[in-house]
């Protein structure tokens, strides 16, 4: 039998409980790719989105919640578009894109924009949409480890939400000082809101 839901973990338990529950999950695309577009459109219709003229994407990788709906809707939308490029010790910057012909397989084999494209400074309507393994129910979110996100959005004047699935969500992660609270979660079933 399945190991339950963890109400509660240390980072490394709970990283490698909901890496298993992404592969079982890829085991059924059709459920997948039906849970990634209603993630992604609850995305596209909050005001957060409309609002923002800048929208920070990450490039996903299969086992991760798709993008390709955002990223061609932002496109479409006349907003600009940026995706991570890793640099060294945990740090990354934006750059945009005006196509998917702008990126290039990068550190770890993800596709990063080339060294061409234009880094974006944030401001107030710049909107950053994060990966997440799990968030919890205060906004917390995990990542696969690095802390990227965590010291980009350190300082990051705009607004942050994260995709994640309706199951992967907990009442709490144990944060630790500098993980970095989410403004909204975007879900299968709900969008919630932190104040
Ligand atoms: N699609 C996507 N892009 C993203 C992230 C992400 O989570 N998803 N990131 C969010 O942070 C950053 C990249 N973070 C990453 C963190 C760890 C590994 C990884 O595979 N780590 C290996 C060890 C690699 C090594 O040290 O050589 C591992 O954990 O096994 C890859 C990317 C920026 N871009
Ligand atoms: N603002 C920061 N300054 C310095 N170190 C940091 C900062 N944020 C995170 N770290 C370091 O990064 C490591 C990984 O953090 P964490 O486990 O929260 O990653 P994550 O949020 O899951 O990953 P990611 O943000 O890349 O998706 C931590 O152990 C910590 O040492």
């Amino acid at each position: 039998m399945a190991a339950s839901k963890p109400a509660s973990a240390d980072k490394p338990y709970l990283r490698d409980f909901f890496i298993e529950q992404r592969k079982a999950l890829c085991e059924d695309m059709e459920r997948k790719n039906a849970l990634d577009l209603e993630i992604q459109t609850r995305l596209l219709i909050t005001p957060e989105y409309r609002a923002a003229d800048t929208i920070l994407l990450y490039m996903a990788r299969p086992t991760e919640i798709a993008t390709s709906l955002i990223i061609h809707a932002a496109f479409a939308n006349h907003k600009k578009v940026a995706l991570p490029v890793c640099r060294e010790q945990g740090h990354m910057i934006f750059r945009r894109i005006d196509s998917l012909n702008d990126v290039a397989p990068g550190r770890f084999g993800i596709l990063e924009p080339t060294a061409q494209c234009e880094e974006i400074t944030p401001d107030e309507h710049t909107l950053c949409v994060c990966p997440a393994l799990c968030c919890d129910m205060r906004g917390y979110r995990l990542g696969f480890g690095g802390g990227y996100y965590d010291r980009y959005l350190a300082d990051f004047p705009g607004v942050k939400a994260a995709l994640c699935y309706a199951d992967s969500m907990i009442p709490k992660i144990g944060e630790e000082p500098f993980d970095i609270k989410m403004d909204v979660i975007l879900t299968d079933s709900f969008t919630r809101y932190m104040k």
